[in-house]
């Protein structure tokens, strides 16, 4: 597989270029070079030829007039991080993600599909093929699942839908698989995906967190070569020993790494060329620290040695993979992403050379990258779904029934379970919250089914007034607060948006953070994407919301891939067993 195409003539010049017969397009000499393969750092010329490395060692390259000296005395020289672990969603868009992580220093994404797959087929290829044209090489997997509640298998997520993705050449893996009970089921369609992915030669990511030893060895016997939920340098051991890549994280819902490597230190486990690092589709205010180049900081500051932590942001999932011929090291033949440091331990580049330009100086972008045109795609219009129904105040209250009442309770920022609570009722027979200031409705409205499912949610935030989503992993749409008329108010909100996230509190919008593509993520460049996560942060946080990230929480209240309890159009759902414990409503 190319990761980039070449033609005839730059591939004959990149000969003579390193015969020294031709003058090179770009030289850089002085810096002090990371060998990825070999892990010494050496002072060598390098040479570019176009897009690609012709030359790396003692000898001085031929120039021209049209020759770029990059003068790097002084510096160091490492390969462009690679993030084999996007998710590239989170409120920014995957062209949004691609321009940030340029600026920074990472050079290639290995990116989830999933938030495409509302779209025709020829539209998710137009993206990816778009895409293709970035400076960035961006590569994604294809979800055999769609990581919520189903019954049977629909499209894309049945067997043709998943062999066109599978097939489709800027896709490189499966996965990552999240439904692993419906592998244990036997699901038909899954193991077919599986068996699928390893037939037409690319990898299988698999998604095992807590697993045990049993589990993680019937994973690797289907063919899972990688898991990114070791939260224990045990759990790193238990997945080297089966033959995967143990990717270490550090994410805003895990924050694992420093543990992973103090861990990893204690035990005295060595770094391993089947270690990779991964950002793990952050929110937005995380990325505020940087991309790739902040994961290795973090991993340095832990304690790993920062020659290792480079060569796990590039060469060992270049190898992964199987697209180390072409990144992940400096090397003749590979594309010239090199990364300029003004020291070993400081990951964050001063300058970003890309496929031979320098494309990236202290944080700028410097270089034109790809707008998409996303009037092109068809992502649901989520003003229009809703164009046959009134919002009413009456969704959210809740009806006492004389029974207990179904209480989320927030384990972590995405972890739940389910308590039943008796709560006092009000005057008018609705069940009240005014004792207890943690509590607040949680409403789940699928427009398209026209179902309404209701819950108490324990520790989303503290005298929250009205809360509406859009952008939540199901598409259904999330509710969430105390007063009834804030609630009603925060969702017709969003509906004139046409999706985002509105918080309202005495009859008025006290946050609002539009999200117009299919509800969920924003054209808008990352750095406002940023500003305007931060304030949803900041807002929450001050509502007493202490898990460490609300927008996740949003995102996963529906997403069947995590226990134990979630909220979903026909109902509250219990994980392992898939039993609807409280059934949902019509509209
Ligand atoms: N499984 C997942 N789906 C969507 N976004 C994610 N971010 C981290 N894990 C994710």
């Amino acid at each position: 597989m190319r990761v980039r195409s070449i033609d005839e003539a730059a591939h004959r010049k990149l000969l003579r270029v390193a015969r020294r017969e031709e003058p090179a397009d770009m030289w850089i000499r002085g810096a002090k070079v990371l060998h990825v393969y070999t892990k010494e750092w050496r002072e060598v010329h390098i040479a570019v030829s176009g897009e690609r490395i012709a030359y790396v060692g003692e000898k001085e390259p031929v120039t021209c007039e049209g020759t770029t000296i990059v003068e790097a005395d002084g510096k160091c020289a490492v390969p462009g991080y690679i993030e084999p672990h996007a998710h590239p969603f989170q409120w920014y868009n995957p062209f949004t993600m691609a321009d940030f992580a340029l600026a920074r220093g990472t050079t290639t994404l290995i990116s989830d599909s999933l938030m495409l797959m509302t779209l025709p087929f020829a539209q998710v290829a137009d993206i990816m093929e778009k895409l293709a044209e970035h400076p960035v090489k961006q590569f994604f997997w294809a979800r055999l699942d769609p990581q919520m509640r189903r019954t049977m298998a629909s499209p894309p997520f049945d067997r043709e839908g998943i062999d066109r993705m599978l097939e489709h050449p800027r896709v490189i893996q499966g996965g990552e698989l999240t439904d692993w009970q419906g592998v244990l089921a036997e699901d038909e369609t899954l193991l077919y995906g599986i068996k699928r992915a390893l037939d037409v030669g690319k990898r299988m990511e698999g998604h095992h967190p807590g697993a045990s030893v049993q589990t993680l060895n019937a994973a690797a016997a289907l063919g899972i070569t990688a898991c990114h939920e070791s939260i224990t340098a045990e759990d790193v051991l238990e997945r080297l020993r089966v033959g995967m890549y143990a990717t270490l994280r550090h994410s805003s819902i895990r924050p694992d790494l420093p543990t992973l490597v103090q861990g990893l230190l204690e035990a005295g486990i060595p770094w391993s060329s089947r270690m990779m690092l991964t950002s793990d589709g952050s929110t937005p205010p995380m990325y505020r620290h940087g991309l790739m180049d902040y994961t290795i900081r973090v991993a340095i500051e832990a304690g790993m040695p920062p020659v290792e932590a480079y060569v796990m942001a590039s060469l060992n999932p270049a190898v992964y993979y199987g697209i180390d011929s072409e990144v992940g090291g400096i090397a003749p033949g590979r594309l010239a992403d090199i990364l300029l440091l003004t020291q070993p331990g400081e990951p964050t580049p001063e300058a970003v050379i890309a496929n031979g330009q320098l494309s990236g100086k202290d944080g700028k972008l410097l270089v034109p990258t790809v707008q998409p045109v996303w009037t092109d795609y068809d992502f649901p219009s989520v003003s229009r779904e809703m164009k046959e129904m009134q919002v009413k105040t009456e969704w959210f209250r809740m009806k006492d029934k004389g029974v207990p009442v179904p209480v989320i309770c927030m384990l972590n920022a995405v972890i739940t379970k389910m308590e039943q609570a008796s709560l006092p009722v009000d005057t008018q027979g609705y069940v009240s919250l005014e004792n207890d200031p943690e509590l607040a409705l949680l409403c789940l409205i699928n427009p398209v089914q026209k179902r309404l499912t209701r819950a108490v949610v324990r520790g989303y935030g503290r005298d929250l007034k009205g809360l509406a989503s859009t952008y939540t992993a199901s598409s259904d749409w999330l509710v969430i607060g105390r007063c009834a008329q804030s609630m009603a108010q925060a969702l017709q909100r969003v509906m004139e948006m046409d999706g985002g996230v509105a918080m309202y509190e005495k009859g008025k919008a006290v946050l609002e953070c539009p999200l117009p593509l299919g509800g969920k993520f924003s054209p808008a460049p990352m750095e406002e994407v940023i500003d305007m996560a931060e304030r949803f942060t900041g807002l929450i946080r001050e509502k007493g919301h202490d898990h460490l990230d609300p927008l996740y929480s949003l995102l996963f209240f529906t997403a069947t891939h995590l226990p134990y309890v979630r909220i979903t159009a026909e109902g509250i759902v219990e994980v392992k067993s898939g039993k609807i414990l409280v059934p949902s409503e019509f509209l």
